[in-house]
């Protein structure tokens, strides 16, 4: 694999022609052109083609790219080819929608430990899965080797959640809380705003 470091941009595209090549794969397509590729995801080639360059040579001038085999190859440098346990933080109406989708699981990561503050709801059962108490954090997190975290809790409470995260060894964390984090630079942060997707909706409408 190449030294080289790889463009943000890049690597936001990795999932998206993972999850074509994935479609591609079970209708047993065996070779797609980087134009076929790129005309089925709305990239154009040549950026199909830069973007796959800074993993390796994987397409044969001419003829393309072996489904099967790039699949292989993105499912190990997307870090799929392992099993990833996710600990969950809020059993909130957003936490039972991300408990309940079986695509994480399908791509190997695996929510299985939630945690909420509510007395009423810690002991109950949440999307098949037992809540813990938020208070087991760190201990259930440190006891499982769990390395990514997901915040839905309310906004005032995502930092200490980090926190505890972070001190219990976690190493990602999905933030869908509306606020900045504050986490040290060798934790990967994504913050998640489904909003982004509706506002620049309503943006290009009202351009009209
Ligand atoms: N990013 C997005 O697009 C998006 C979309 C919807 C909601 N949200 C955010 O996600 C969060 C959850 O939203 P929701 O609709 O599921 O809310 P919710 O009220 O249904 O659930 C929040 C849960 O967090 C629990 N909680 C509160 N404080 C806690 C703590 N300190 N430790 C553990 N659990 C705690 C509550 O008991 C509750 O079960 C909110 O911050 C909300 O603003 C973001």
């Amino acid at each position: 694999m190449k030294k080289t470091i790889t463009p943000t941009t890049t690597i936001e595209r990795l999932p998206i022609y993972y999850r074509c090549l994935q479609r591609l794969n079970k209708m047993n397509v065996d070779i797609i052109s980087s134009q076929e590729l790129g005309d089925k995801i709305g990239i154009p080639s040549t950026q199909v083609r830069k973007d796959l360059s800074y993993y390796g040579e994987f397409g044969r001038r001419g003829v393309g790219y072996e489904v099967p085999v790039l699949l292989k190859h993105l499912r190990k440098i997307l870090g799929l080819d392992q099993v990833w346990e996710v600990a969950l933080v809020g059993a909130g109406n957003l936490g039972h929608a991300l408990v309940n989708y079986g695509g994480f699981r399908k791509l190997g990561l695996k929510i299985d430990y939630v945690f909420d503050a509510d007395p009423n709801k810690i002991g109950k059962k949440f999307a098949g899965l037992k809540i813990h108490d938020v208070s087991k954090l760190q201990e259930v997190v440190k006891e499982n080797g769990i390395k990514v975290g997901i915040i839905v809790v309310p906004a005032e409470h995502a930092q200490s959640i980090a926190d505890d995260l972070i001190d219990a060894g976690v190493e990602a964390l999905w933030n869908f809380a509306p606020t900045h984090l504050k986490v040290p630079q060798e934790i990967e942060l994504k913050d998640e705003d489904l909003s982004i997707g509706l506002i620049s909706l309503a943006y290009h409408l009202s351009q009209d």
